[in-house]
């Protein structure tokens, strides 16, 4: 399989804390990879590392063979990966379908002067755009929904929203930061089929979750983290067999 993306040896230090130890591992195509890890382990801030939310301490991330790290959060779109975050990014008092829209930017090619004058690529792009929208809101069972205030929508479906507007791009990479985080068990459900369904098309992903029946469910490989170092990668069978794994982590949860 052909790596899409390598971290490599990527430590984040806070002063004296460590919260990233020189972690490495691979993404490669069309695969679903998990990073798991007991509280405090140092996932967000693998995640934010990676996603080039903030600088490494050292150690770098390759994209498609091309160095990530160093990047500005706005370069990554045009790269095609697209990231959602562990509080909900919505807007409340836009409609379901303009908050799904925003996601378009990326493969729109209007810029204001073009906007200020009205050309026809305008319109084109709108089209697109709109199109876009609803293929994604489609997706995610939300086209009925597609007028109403996204503020109104209840937290599971504001978190299906916020993942049709990170797919809506066709994003290559797709970085879900908890993507099951309060949701109830049948929104869970649901939002793991869709995952299932993207990768299908040829996608991947990268998720920070603590639902554990779930990323067993649908993680290709996993990579668990504890005290910010890497202490186990590999299948979800793999993973549960491990004895590090057990004593850091799974002994605390039924799997
Ligand atoms: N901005 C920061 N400044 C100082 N220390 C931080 C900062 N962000 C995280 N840390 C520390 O780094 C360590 C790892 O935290 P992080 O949030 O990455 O863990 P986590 O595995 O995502 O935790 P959780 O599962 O609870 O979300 C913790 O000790 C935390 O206190």
């Amino acid at each position: 399989m052909t790596n899409l993306l390598e971290v490599k040896g990527l430590t984040k230090k806070f002063g004296g804390v460590t919260a990233v130890d020189n972690v490495s591992f691979q993404v490669g195509e069309g695969e679903i990879v998990a990073v798991i890890g007991p509280n405090g382990a140092g996932k967000t801030t693998l995640f934010n590392t990676i996603s080039c939310f903030m600088p490494p301490t050292s150690g770098e991330v390759i994209y498609q063979g091309n160095r990530l790290t160093g990047k500005k959060i706005y370069e990554l779109a045009p790269l095609k990966i697209s990231r959602t975050f562990q509080n909900l990014q919505i807007f409340r008092n836009m409609t379901v379908l303009e908050n799904a829209m925003m996601g378009a930017h990326v493969k729109l090619r209007t810029n204001v002067l073009s906007a200020g004058f009205r050309l026809p690529i305008v319109k084109k792009d709108e089209e697109q755009a709109y199109q876009l929208a609803l293929d994604a809101l489609e997706m995610v069972g939300l086209l009925h929904l597609m007028h109403e205030k996204a503020g109104q929508l209840s937290y599971g479906l504001q978190k299906q929203l916020e993942f049709a507007r990170a797919i809506m791009y066709e994003p290559t990479l797709v970085l879900l930061d908890e993507p099951m985080a309060g949701l109830n068990d049948a929104e869970t459900k649901k939002m793991s089929e869709y995952i299932v369904e993207y990768k299908k098309k040829g996608h991947s992903f990268l998720f920070v979750e603590h639902k554990m029946a779930t990323v067993m469910e649908i993680a290709d490989r996993i990579v668990v983290i504890d005290f910010g170092k890497k202490i186990a990668e590999g299948t979800p069978e793999d993973v549960q067999r491990n004895e590090k794994v057990i004593k850091a982590y799974l002994g605390e949860e039924a799997v």
